[in-house]
């Protein structure tokens, strides 16, 4: 049988008038992200597959021009670009000179005034657009005027590597640090800082933060500035030699951008603590003894954890208390950073109507959720010390609960950190006796290898998940729980602080049912930024039923074209203006401690039990069981579900120029996820027999032959069996977003779907044949089927460098589908580049079921369950030899389809040119 759709916009009638047409083609989409195959590396492993430092240009048609990307396309009169919807966008004709300006439409499109010369268009293109220092107002501040070092302690760990340094490139490429500004890392390893900016380098460049382009573009600026210094912290000889060498970078730094011959009269200095705490006090005397700038300002921003209980804490706060004043310590809680904690304060006392329901008068409950879909992994040494309350609730949540709960800063004196004492003030100790939830992930944390021997036993009161409720003792709050809750190896990721309301008293008239369910504010941090209204009103159409929806601010629709920092970058920047309202006070910090100690002490002497939960579940189902205790309604009939970018639903991006790429392969983050879809399409005139049995024999060839743990894959099938739900387009959508969301160098993925594959008209003209390619989702009737640049732009291009996602696809009109830029030639052996490439940074490899004019087979009778003919080609071969490299791969899969009569032609499509 074959798989296929020639128009998914045909309707169902207008299908059977095609098949009898003989229009309709067979197909099964299957993209797999499979870990590159270098020569001798495993299928699974992580292997640098470019020619170190090699620009591969090719033949792309970009130029650059005045720092902005410019695309120069000949021969098409109409342009679109990856331009967000919003943004200003200049065309500009390099014949006649006119220039056209207007802003970024969904369909955007533009002509040259001459129209003779239409084939002749420029587009310039701006990335999101963020304010300057100076439209923040703060271009003259003291910062920014004299010299400024930046000196990260702990520059080569795993902190400085992923977070700090990054958050430093962005803050250069936006020009918030002055031209002035050096940067050090210090560490105890011996090395020089060629060999530390070597090993840098891939890390730096977060393209999830939206402003890769730019970033890399600032690069060499940032690494000429950065030094490597060698020290151990509890040196004062060091500190006093990296002060000398810090005085020299700074001065001949400051005199090189000013152009001037005076030295500057102020030397400020920033000290970065991304060292263990144990650490904290040896390098905090050696700066004080040694290493202080005598004129200008010093500030030491520290990172979590400020102690172990509360008497540790209270003894750091005296220790560090004694060497330096408050007002040079900056505590950093990362998740004070975020976007949507950022604007709890604003959405709460900036709304006129939400302010006065704030209270227990209509505040059913509140709950505050960290999920993390992950394990330790590789962190169980430092959890079996510390346990998620200790991790993430005693700070991270916990700030988060004092910022919707306080009162307004100006009733308690003005500082927003004296209301968040206040309110800490007002909480009770937690009751240690309360019938929470505690418990440790299995098989997950207890199997951790980085648990020592010794610790087992202890590890084994250790809780990786916690759900525990706070109380208010104050007019405003009283009777409403504060349900805080977090854990490690859950069914997903997100975190979220719910507002929930109570419910109206029941008017039988109008709801003779039921009474509509309780109203929720959500305020979603991570992943899809969102504050959304659970809402009741009519079903629409005919029905006079309640229905409950939501009243939705998904920032990635309402803000996709604004540069929004991330946390580090904007705690950073806060940190170096001295904007102490953005970090953790000792008072708030010593309060914080006392109210999580009881229990803390009780869980630690074994007497409170802490329950198994299986890995990637929910948590111990206890936890959910108390949740109607503490006044607490889960509406399990609706789930909200985050939208679709716009740039995933109707964008079509521009080609881009090849980033320039190098360095040090990425150690393995031992991260894994895979994303297995298979559509059947049953009841319907284009129903499938293979589909789902793709993604079961995709699944076993993952978990089986490459030991892939099964928590980390998600399977969305038709069948509704699946643990991701149906493959409709939504589901598809925000499941693709699961897959790339927070991808990190070193992680591999996995991706396929399985099923009917189509092709529409390319309405940009950046396809060579000019259609582009699609895969039908489950509810292809009523929603738009996904294009290769739908997919390309929630996947591919959301990747870092050193990210590795292996696809293949096996429908119809598959052999571009995700718009890989080249394509191996097999009988040249060479790749070829696409003549409009789309360019991006992760390491992507796909596998097609063939070539886009082409189809692919349900491969029904062929094997002993229906199965597409390429994914079940893909599976046999790879389980015989599970480390071909990728030609070979290509090769086997020719010589499996034609031994099975299909005439398809496989083909391997990659976003780098890889060795062979
Ligand atoms: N990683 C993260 O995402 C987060 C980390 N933090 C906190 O930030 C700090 C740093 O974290 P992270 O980067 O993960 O830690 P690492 O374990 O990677 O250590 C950071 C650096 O500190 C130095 N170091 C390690 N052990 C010692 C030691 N015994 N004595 C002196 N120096 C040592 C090492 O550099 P060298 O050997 O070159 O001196 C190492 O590269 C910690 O306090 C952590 O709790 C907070 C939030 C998130
Ligand atoms: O501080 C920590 O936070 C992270 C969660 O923060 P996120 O910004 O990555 O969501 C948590 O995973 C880690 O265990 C903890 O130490």
């Amino acid at each position: 049988m074959e798989r296929g759709y020639s128009k998914f916009t045909a309707a169902a009638e207008k299908t059977e008038e095609a098949a009898h047409s003989g229009r309709i083609r067979p197909a099964v989409a299957v993209v797999v992200a499979v870990a590159a195959v270098a020569a001798a590396a495993g299928m699974w492993e992580y292997s640098h597959p470019w020619h170190e430092g090699k620009e591969r240009n090719g033949r792309r048609k970009c130029v650059e021009v005045g720092g902005l990307a410019v695309l120069h396309r000949v021969g098409l009169q109409r342009f679109r670009s990856g331009t967000a919807a919003g943004a200003r966008v200049q065309a500009k004709c390099p014949q006649c000179g006119c220039t056209n300006e207007m802003t970024m439409e969904l369909r955007r499109s533009m002509t040259c005034n001459d129209s003779s010369l239409e084939n002749k268009m420029v587009i310039e293109q701006e990335e999101l657009r963020a304010p300057t220092a100076a439209e923040m107002g703060f271009d003259k501040e003291p910062f920014r005027l004299g010299s400024l070092a930046i000196v990260v302690l702990g520059a080569t760990g795993d902190l400085a590597k992923k977070e700090t340094f990054p958050a430093l490139l962005d803050l250069l490429a936006h020009e918030y640090l002055p031209p002035q500004v050096v940067i050090f890392g210090v560490g105890r390893t011996k090395q020089d800082t060629g060999t530390f900016r070597e090993w840098l380098q891939p890390w730096l460049v977060k393209s999830f933060a939206g402003q890769m382009k730019r970033c890399k573009e600032a690069m060499p600026n940032f690494l000429k500035r950065l030094t490597y210094f060698s020290a151990n912290y509890d040196s004062q000889e060091d500190f006093a030699r990296l002060a000398l060498t810090l005085e020299a970078e700074e001065t001949q730094m400051f005199l090189e951008a000013s152009g001037k011959a005076e030295v500057p009269s102020e030397a400020n200095r920033v000290f970065y603590f991304a060292i263990p705490p144990f650490a904290f006090l040896a390098a905090a005397s050696s700066i004080k003894a040694t290493c202080l700038s005598s004129s200008g300002f010093n500030r030491l921003i520290i990172e979590k954890p400020f102690g172990h209980d509360l008497s540790s804490a209270k003894s750091l706060a005296k220790d560090l208390g004694a060497l330096y004043e408050e007002k040079h310590l900056l505590r950093m809680d990362h998740f004070l950073g975020y976007e949507i904690c950022q604007n709890i304060l604003s959405v709460r006392f900036g709304n006129a109507f939400l302010e006065p329901l704030m209270n227990n008068q209509h505040v059913a409950a509140v709950r505050i959720t960290l999920k993390e879909d992950f394990g330790t992994e590789g962190r169980g040494g430092y959890f079996t010390h510390y346990g998620i309350i200790r991790d993430v609730i005693q700070n991270h949540l916990l700030q988060m609960l004092t910022l919707v709960a306080m009162e307004k800063p100006c009733n308690v004196g003005g500082d927003v950190r004296d209301a968040k004492v206040a309110v800490l003030k007002a909480m009770m100790d937690i009751d240690p006796e309360d019938p929470a939830g505690l418990g440790n992930g299995k098989p997950g944390y207890l199997e951790d290898d980085s648990i020592a021997e010794k610790d087992r036993e202890k590890a084994k009161h250790c809780a990786t998940f916690a759900q525990l409720v706070i109380r208010i003792d104050n007019d405003r709050w009283w009777g409403v729980p504060f349900i805080v809750r977090a854990g490690k190896g859950l069914e997903e990721s997100k975190c979220e602080v719910r507002i929930q309301f109570k419910e109206r008293h029941r008017d039988p008239r109008l709801f003779p049912e039921a009474c509509p369910p309780r109203n929720e504010l959500v305020m979603r941090v991570s992943p899809h930024e969102a504050i959304y209204l659970k809402f009741n009103m009519k079903t629409p159409g005919l029905s006079t039923s309640v229905t409950t929806t939501e009243l939705d601010l998904s920032y990635n629709h309402r803000y996709e074209e604004v540069y929004r920092p991330l946390a580090y970058t904007r705690l950073i920047l806060a940190g170096v203006r001295g904007e102490h309202e953005s970090f953790v006070r000792d008072d708030e910090l010593i309060r914080a401690w006392e109210l999580f100690s009881p229990l803390l002490e009780k869980i630690e002497d074994g007497k409170k039990e802490v329950l198994k939960y299986p890995f990637g579940s929910r948590g111990p189902a206890e936890a959910d069981e108390v949740l109607s205790k503490f006044n607490f309604i889960w509406n399990k009939t609706y789930a909200w579900k985050a939208p679709m970018p716009f740039s995933a639903s109707g964008m079509d991006p521009s080609p881009s120029p090849a980033p320039h790429m190098g360095g040090a392969a990425p150690r393995p983050s031992g991260r894994r996820k895979a994303l297995l879809i298979g559509v059947n399409y049953f009841g319907t005139r284009a129903e499938l027999r293979g589909c789902i049995n793709d993604v079961h024999n995709l699944y076993r060839l993952l978990t089986e032959t490459y030991g892939w743990p099964g928590h980390c894959i998600k399977t969305l099938t038709d069948d509704g069996r699946g643990n991701g739900g149906m493959p409709t387009r939504q589901n598809i959508g925000q499941h693709m977003s699961w897959l790339s969301d927070g991808a990190q160098p070193g992680d591999v993925l996995f991706f396929s779907f399985s099923g009917h594959g189509a092709q529409k008209e390319d309405p940009h003209g950046y396809e060579e044949d000019g259609m582009n390619e699609t895969i039908l989702p489950v509810d292809f009737e009523r929603a738009p089927c996904l294009t290769d640049d739908e997919i390309s732009d929630i996947i591919v291009k959301r990747l870092p460098e050193g990210v590795r996602l292996t696809g293949v696809m096996d429908c119809c009109h598959s052999g571009t589908g995700l718009d890989l830029p080249f394509t191996w030639d097999m009988r040249r052996g060479m790749w070829r580049e696409e003549v409009n490439p789309f360019h991006s940074m992760g390491d992507v490899l796909m596998f097609s079921g063939c070539e886009d004019d082409d189809t692919s087979s349900d491969a029904a009778g062929m094997y002993a369950a229906p199965g597409g003919a390429m994914t079940t080609a893909f599976c046999d071969v790879l389980r015989r030899n599970p480390r071909p490299i990728y030609p070979q791969l290509l090769q086997l899969l020719h010589q499996h389809l034609n031994r099975g009569g299909f005439s398809q032609r496989p083909v391997l499509s990659s976003t780098q040119q890889w060795l062979v």
